[in-house]
């Protein structure tokens, strides 16, 4: 039986850090502040950002939520993404993703300052982020992976990583992340149009699966001892439930657990590490100011 990698002790740790970076930061003046933009009504949405907020307060940080409606337009959206760009009191900003269909992410993303962009999506960014420098934001699911992997000491070096999904938000920069030096690990990624998906999971020392398709993984496509890393949270309904539906990974969880040396539940696997890490940026965001204002005012005093 595969040993549980619980992601919601695992981030209550790295929330009680943040915390206690707050607790300091705040002693020297600068209260970090996060702005979380949702636009229409998104169940699924609207349950994260809630979350985003309240772990901001609860980590003493000051939290904005702006709500647009369903039919805003790209102007409208410009213009929140602008004045906060704009507002000292805010150091990370981020737009909830999907969107409604008649606005176009990249543009919005290309829209938030690059220093406030702690959910890392900005091109500059994601340029950093691939290139190794640590002046970017890493986006926070593949941060909380590799923070996942490292507090549980499963060792990347060397090991083949698997990946299924190409996504902007998790699989690509993950990729970078493990094949970067100090992870080394040899990185394959999938995606929909890869053919006979089970000889690469099969083949996985660390598979990680970030696609939305409840079950997609079953045991026979898993290698005996892998670590699977199961980035799906998918809504299936499910009558009996009292929320009327019950959250599901990418992974038959039951069957691969009886094979896997190491595996995420879903939930409380990457989800919770996912809020985590996006505190974590915005302390740095947030650090970042509070130094820049520190030396100028340092040197105006000589
Ligand atoms: N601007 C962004 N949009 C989206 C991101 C993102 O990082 N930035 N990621 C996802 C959604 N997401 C955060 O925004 C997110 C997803 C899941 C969880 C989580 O904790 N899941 C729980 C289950 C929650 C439930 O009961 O519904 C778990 O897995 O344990 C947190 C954040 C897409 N959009």
């Amino acid at each position: 039986m595969a040993r549980i990698i619980d992601g919601t002790a695992i981030a209550r740790e790295i929330r009680a850090e943040v915390a206690a970076q707050v607790a300091q930061l705040r002693a020297e003046g600068t209260v970090p502040g996060l702005a979380v933009v949702l636009v229409g009504g998104d169940p699924a949405s609207e349950v994260y950002v809630r979350s985003k907020t309240r772990a901001c307060q609860e980590a003493g940080m000051h939290s904005r939520l702006l709500q647009l409606p369903e039919t805003a337009t790209r102007e409208e959206l410009f213009g929140t993404i602008d004045g906060l760009n704009a507002d000292p009191d805010i150091h990370g900003v981020l737009v909830q993703l999907p969107l409604p269909p008649q606005l176009n992410a990249k543009e919005f993303l290309e829209r938030v300052s690059p220093a406030k962009d702690v959910d890392g999506f900005h091109p500059n960014n994601v340029g950093r982020a691939f290139v190794g420098d640590p002046q970017g934001f890493v986006p926070a699911t593949p941060a909380g992976i590799m923070e996942l992997l490292r507090r549980e000491r499963i060792d990347t070096h060397a090991q083949h990583a698997v990946i299924v999904g190409r996504s902007l938000i998790v699989s690509k920069p993950l990729a970078s992340l493990l094949m970067a030096p100090g992870a080394n690990s040899t990185v394959t990624l999938t995606h929909r149009h890869t053919v006979d998906l089970a000889q690469y999971t099969r083949m996985a020392d660390i598979l990680v699966v970030a696609v939305g398709k409840p079950g997609l993984i079953t045991a026979e496509m898993v290698k005996p001892g892998a670590t699977v890393i199961d980035v799906g949270v998918t809504r299936v309904d499910d009558p009996s439930n009292p929320r009327g539906y019950v959250i599901r990974g990418d992974v038959d969880f039951e069957a691969v657990a009886e094979k896997a040396g190491a595996i995420t539940p879903v939930p409380g696997g990457v989800g919770p590490m996912t809020i985590a890490m996006l505190l974590r940026n915005t302390i740095t965001a947030a650090q970042r100011v509070h130094d820049r204002a520190s030396r100028k005012a340092k040197a105006g005093a000589r």
